[in-house]
């Protein structure tokens, strides 16, 4: 539904993206994962043929987003990062002007949402706060039922409440066949909605995977609490995967491994144990290690 295929962009200050290739299936979500500056907003500029591609292309549905700009746009509801809201309207007025633009007059979709969302949309524009402002863009994205959502950053502002209920939404317009490129930071919410992910850094991909697979990369965190400072000294020159140390406090970290790891901790005077799971941010930040040891 979704093709980039080496789509570049050199800005004058070297900056940009280079050769981004990925593939977005119908009915698929796809996570667009990447620190600030590198290159999300610049491709997905692209995707809603606001950008010439230097080199590439992007396809939307069979549409080229360049020089079949309109046909493509009409398949994508796009949720910016921030809404320019125009001045001295409600939240009303805007979705009213977005359902005109639209071509939609059947309002259920979007009073739907307004009461699962819980805001008031006649308040002024001006007067919300930005998760009331991400409420009213999402209401706007969602109410035409596009084929394909493009989702940039859309829980930034909201409370964890509705963040929930925003991954709803997502699913259920999942189980309708529709398509999702959404760029996020929260690794939870991408857990719990993509399929797959693609991470990119300095305007290039890194890598894309499934997300089973970044999940079953995640390793096992212990935060142990010893008695003795010298075991806190020989637990260091084990072979264990030490994380940091701070006084008696030792974190590792065990992929697979169990067996060593109780064997280990069995010659040491033990406090306090307690065990969590690696977050995928911190996979993602491994993986960025990773390369920058193998550059
Ligand atoms: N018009 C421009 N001229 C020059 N450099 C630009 C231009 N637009 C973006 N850049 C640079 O290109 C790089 C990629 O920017 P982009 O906005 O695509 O990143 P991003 O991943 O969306 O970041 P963020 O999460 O902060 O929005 C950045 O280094 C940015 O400074």
């Amino acid at each position: 539904m979704i093709r980039i295929d080496n789509l570049t962009r050199r800005f004058t200050n070297g900056k940009g993206i280079f050769n981004v290739s990925f593939e977005v299936k119908e009915g698929e979500v796809f996570g667009f994962l990447g620190p600030n500056g590198s290159g999300k907003s610049t491709t997905i500029r692209h995707l809603l043929g606001y950008m010439k591609p230097q080199k590439g292309s992007a396809v939307i549905d069979g549409y080229d987003t360049w020089k079949n700009q309109a046909k493509a746009r009409g398949r994508i509801g796009y949720l910016p990062g921030e809404i320019a809201f125009l001045e001295g309207m409600t939240g009303s007025d805007f979705l009213d002007m977005m359902a005109g633009m639209q071509g939609i007059t059947d309002k259920s979709k979007r009073t739907s949402l307004i009461q699962r969302l819980q805001f008031d949309p006649d308040t002024p524009i001006r007067k919300m706060s930005k998760g009331m402002k991400q409420k009213v863009g999402i209401v706007a994205t969602f109410m035409h039922d596009p084929d394909v959502y493009i989702l940039d950053e859309p829980t930034s502002g909201l409370d964890p409440l509705m963040q929930k209920l925003f991954v709803e939404l997502v699913l259920e317009e999942k189980e309708k066949g529709k398509t999702f490129l959404m760029s996020s930071h929260s690794f939870s919410e991408i857990e719990r909605t993509c399929d797959r992910a693609a991470i990119i850094r300095n305007g290039e991909i890194v890598t894309v995977k499934d997300i089973h697979e970044l999940q079953s990369m995640q390793r096992k965190v212990f935060d142990v609490t010893l008695t003795r400072s010298e075991d806190v000294e020989a637990m260091k020159e084990s072979r264990l995967s030490i994380k940091k140390t701070e006084g008696l406090f030792v974190r590792v970290e065990v992929q697979g491994d169990f067996d060593n790891f109780i064997h280990e901790l069995s010659k040491y005077s033990v406090k306090n144990i307690s065990a969590g799971t690696q977050s995928l941010e911190q996979i993602f930040m491994d993986y960025y290690d990773a390369e920058e040891a193998g550059s």
